[in-house]
């Protein structure tokens, strides 16, 4: 384990210094392409401008054969666009695979400058990010890099999990974490088959009414990723680090996908992933705060001064901890607007109303 005294000095001889804090930007939606289909990456430029955070996919779902030209195709698609203050991130290949060596040596000498975020597969524990870690103070120092890339994980085997903690701490370079369900599903021989989203036979059923055990019991459906994303809130927080939902794969199911994104909004996420054009306002409209709770939220705000003491508003009481989560709240608001002008007008509309 490295010293804390050393945890940010660079990990080789003339790499960048790197960051003592994550940039919170927006990145309510990771929006998933492959950058060797050729139809899709025609849209990259349009979708830009619509997302918060594009990313050139190399990992599953793109064919073995296909892997050479994924990466091929993600360099000149970095040369060759400004995305202005949309961020730039790429899966690379899992750690155990013969073409994550190649995708990191060739995007971090290639397009180091262009990218921010470099999206770790399967990863088990420390090990995996302190592999990357060095490896990519290396390839930076190489390529003369200034500004340190940074390190996001997805949770995606039974191992991960357990090591969430130590995970989210491994590196200065742990920007997040993504609840990766397909994967988890099959490493902890979970009896589904599907890409997140829930389970008719997970189930709670009301007590029986009477003799017949069948007659009258209503059930309701349980959410099957619970634990592991609550758990992933704390270990990210704990470590200053940001946590996200990650894919839904019915994307016929617009209605679900965003019961599932509102659930992960709800318990702390900052975003999720879209994996096709549909799911793109879904995210924007679940991980942008309701006009409604961001007026309460300033309104509660505004009343409680210093944020000290106790005040009652519309009949409910207000104090240091209700503040706090207005706070979250509002702020996060406020960095949305900056880069959303619709959503300014609707924040300040509806906080406007609140105030007649
Ligand atoms: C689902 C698929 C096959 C349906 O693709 P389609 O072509 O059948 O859909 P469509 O509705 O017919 O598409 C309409 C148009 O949109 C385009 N399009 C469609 N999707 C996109 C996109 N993402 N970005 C940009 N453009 C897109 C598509 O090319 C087409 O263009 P056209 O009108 O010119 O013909 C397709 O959307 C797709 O391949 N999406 C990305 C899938 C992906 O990245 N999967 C990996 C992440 S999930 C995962 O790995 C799991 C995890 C974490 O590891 C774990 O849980 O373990
Ligand atoms: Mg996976």
């Amino acid at each position: 384990m490295r010293s804390p005294k050393d945890f940010f000095a660079p990990l080789a001889v003339g790499a960048p210094d790197p960051v003592r804090e994550i940039p919170a930007l927006p990145s309510r939606m990771i929006h998933f392409f492959d950058p060797g289909n050729e139809k899709m990456a025609a849209k990259v430029p349009d979708l830009a401008k619509k997302v918060d955070v594009l990313l050139g996919n190399l990992e599953d779902a793109v064919r073995a054969d296909r892997k050479e030209a994924a990466r091929a195709g993600l360099v000149s698609i970095a040369k060759a666009n400004d995305f202005g203050a949309t961020q730039l991130w790429t899966r690379v290949n899992s750690l155990d695979s013969p073409w994550v060596l190649d995708d990191l040596t060739t995007l971090v000498t290639e397009i180091g400058d262009k990218l921010d975020v470099i999206m770790v597969p399967k990863v088990e524990g420390a090990q995996d990010i302190h592999y990357v870690d060095r490896l990519l103070a290396q390839l930076e120092a190489r390529a003369g890099l200034r500004r340190p890339l940074l390190v996001h994980a997805i949770l995606e085997t039974a191992s991960g999990v357990a090591n969430v903690e130590e995970i989210a701490g491994a590196s200065p370079r742990m920007q997040g974490i993504s609840l990766g369900p397909a994967d988890l599903a099959a490493s902890r021989r979970m009896k589904t088959t599907r890409v997140g989203g829930g389970h008719p036979g997970y189930l709670v059923r009301t007590d029986p009414v009477g003799e017949d055990l069948h007659e009258g019991r209503t059930t309701y459906q349980q959410d099957l990723w619970h634990y592991t994303v609550a758990r992933m809130v704390d270990a990210c927080v704990m470590h200053g680090i940001l946590p996200y939902y990650g894919p839904f794969g019915d994307i016929r199911d617009v209605v679900a996908c965003e019961d599932q994104f509102r659930n992960a909004f709800l318990l702390g996420c900052v975003g999720t992933w879209s994996l096709h054009p549909v799911q793109i306002d879904i995210a924007k409209r679940v991980f942008s705060p309701d006009p409604k709770d961001v007026a309460w939220a300033r309104r509660v705000i505004a009343a409680m001064g210093d944020g000290t003491g106790a005040v009652m508003i519309d009949g409910k009481m207000q104090d240091d901890a209700s503040f706090k989560q207005c706070r979250v709240v509002a702020e996060l608001a406020d960095a949305l607007a900056e880069r959303d002008p619709e959503l300014k007008e609707a924040y300040d509309e509806a906080t406007k109303e609140v105030q007649q």
